[in-house]
């Protein structure tokens, strides 16, 4: 049976990140921390993205990877906003890893799920940057099962994340040309 997804299956909420924990992010970000090509895109003429690996060292066995968060000696002040968001809108989620994705112009990212068919989960998407205006792109955008209609397109925005039933087809859009910025979110990916 083929799963339908509505723009229900995509949440986007402001102010989900405080101004503090914004600020920690952005410090650690502006670190020596990316890695160039990941996720591997095979599509011609792809761009491959900037990547920096948190936590889920133990993600392959479907292990819950807050206690690695906690003790992180950098990321583990995310561990309160994981809790407050599971809390209010997604108790059941297991935390299996959590990653920062880096994009510059040019570097648009694949359409890719996030859960496989057998396996349900949502995934939380945090807009990085400080400053981000809407003429700069970038926008995480939805599609229909088929990959045929765009469902949702979602601006980048300080605060902002998105929450999304990881079946859902998605991809980042690379930011505009007038962007120099490194367009970052982070993923937190969960089953539930
Ligand atoms: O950077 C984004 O907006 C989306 C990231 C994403 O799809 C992922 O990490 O799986
Ligand atoms: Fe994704």
């Amino acid at each position: 049976m083929e799963l339908v997804f509505t723009e229900e299956d995509i949440c986007v909420i402001d102010d989900a990140v405080t101004s503090d924990e914004l600020i920690r992010i952005n410090r650690q970000l502006s670190g020596e921390c990316w890695r160039y090509g990941w996720p591997v895109n095979l599509a011609p003429h792809a761009r491959p993205c900037w990547h920096s690996f948190i936590v889920g060292r133990k993600r392959p066995e479907g292990l819950c990877a807050v206690d690695e968060l906690k003790s992180h000696e950098q990321w583990g002040f995310l561990v309160d906003f994981w809790q407050r968001i599971k809390s209010t809108h997604m108790p059941t989620a297991i935390l299996l890893g959590v990653y920062a994705n880096g994009q510059t112009v040019g570097q648009d990212a694949p359409i890719h799920r996030d859960n496989k068919v057998d396996e349900s989960g949502l995934t939380v998407v945090m807009f990085c940057n400080e400053y981000w205006p809407s003429s700069w792109g970038g926008e995480l955008v939805f599609y229909d099962h088929r990959k045929e209609n765009i469902l949702k397109s979602v601006l980048p925005k300080p605060g902002r994340i998105v929450i999304f039933n990881g079946h859902v087809p998605h991809g980042a859009r690379s930011p505009a040309v007038t962007c120099d910025q490194l367009r970052m979110t982070l993923a937190f990916k969960t089953i539930i």
